[in-house]
């Protein structure tokens, strides 16, 4: 039976103009997007840095937007407290990055923050399975994390179908070089939650992205899984 999840936007602010974040996050929220997607990376799990903590309590009161903060971190847990008291809506932590995710789920709950667990492309989905029935969101990472503009790796939604199938109504998000045609391949292997960074910010009708990714993976949910 197919399940009543919602199929949700979340453009990655990393395409975005860090100088004009607030006016960027206002534009996706008027353009329809469910998700403010914040990719924040430490310099040590990825070799790359962008944003922390701060950045996202300076940009709180300019948005009513969901906060959905993917952290690309080494030892996510001394960041979560920083995360709930700047205003994050939900924290993603990689399972890669951690000895004891259980415990940072409790915790990203007990702050009233949605919990999201994540893995790397090379993780097998076997590592993530113990804790799914916990968290709110799973992502499956669909390029390597660090930067924006790769390209889409297809044979990651094997984890999408393998998830989808144990976890009928969980939040499964994708992240890394989609577009409408990648959205429409991920949702039939029964993913629901689509970022997206250079597909809806590298184009001159950001609106008309979102909205087409949108009709894309409603159009093929679940219809190969
Ligand atoms: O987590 C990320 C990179 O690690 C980004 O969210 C992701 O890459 C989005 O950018 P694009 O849609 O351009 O691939
Ligand atoms: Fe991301």
């Amino acid at each position: 039976m197919r399940p009543s999840l919602k199929i949700k936007i979340a453009p990655s602010l990393l395409s975005g103009d860090f100088a004009y974040l607030a006016r960027d996050c206002e534009r996706m929220v008027d353009y329809g997007a469910d998700y403010l997607h914040m990719d924040v990376m430490d310099g040590h799990f990825v070799p790359n840095l962008t944003i922390g903590a701060p950045v996202i309590k300076s940009l709180r009161p300019h948005t009513k937007g969901f906060l959905d903060c993917h952290l690309m971190v080494s030892s996510p847990e001394k960041w979560i407290d920083d995360f709930a008291k700047a205003g994050a809506d939900q924290v993603g932590f990689h399972i890669e990055a951690t000895n004891d995710a259980g415990s940072i789920i409790d915790k990203i709950h007990k702050l009233n923050m949605r919990a999201c667990i994540t893995l790397k492309p090379k993780t097998p989905v076997d590592d993530i399975l113990p804790f799914l029935s916990k968290v709110d969101q799973v992502l499956v990472m669909t390029v390597e994390p660090g930067f924006g503009g790769q390209k889409f790796m297809p044979e990651m939604l094997e984890k999408v179908r393998t998830i989808r199938k144990q976890f009928p109504e969980l939040d499964i998000q994708v992240d890394g070089g989609i577009g409408p045609t990648e959205a429409r391949l991920a949702s039939s292997a029964g993913a629901n939650v689509f970022v997206a960074g250079s597909a809806i910010f590298n184009t001159p009708d950001p609106k008309k992205a979102i909205e087409e990714i949108r009709r894309m993976g409603t159009e093929g949910f679940m219809t190969d899984c």
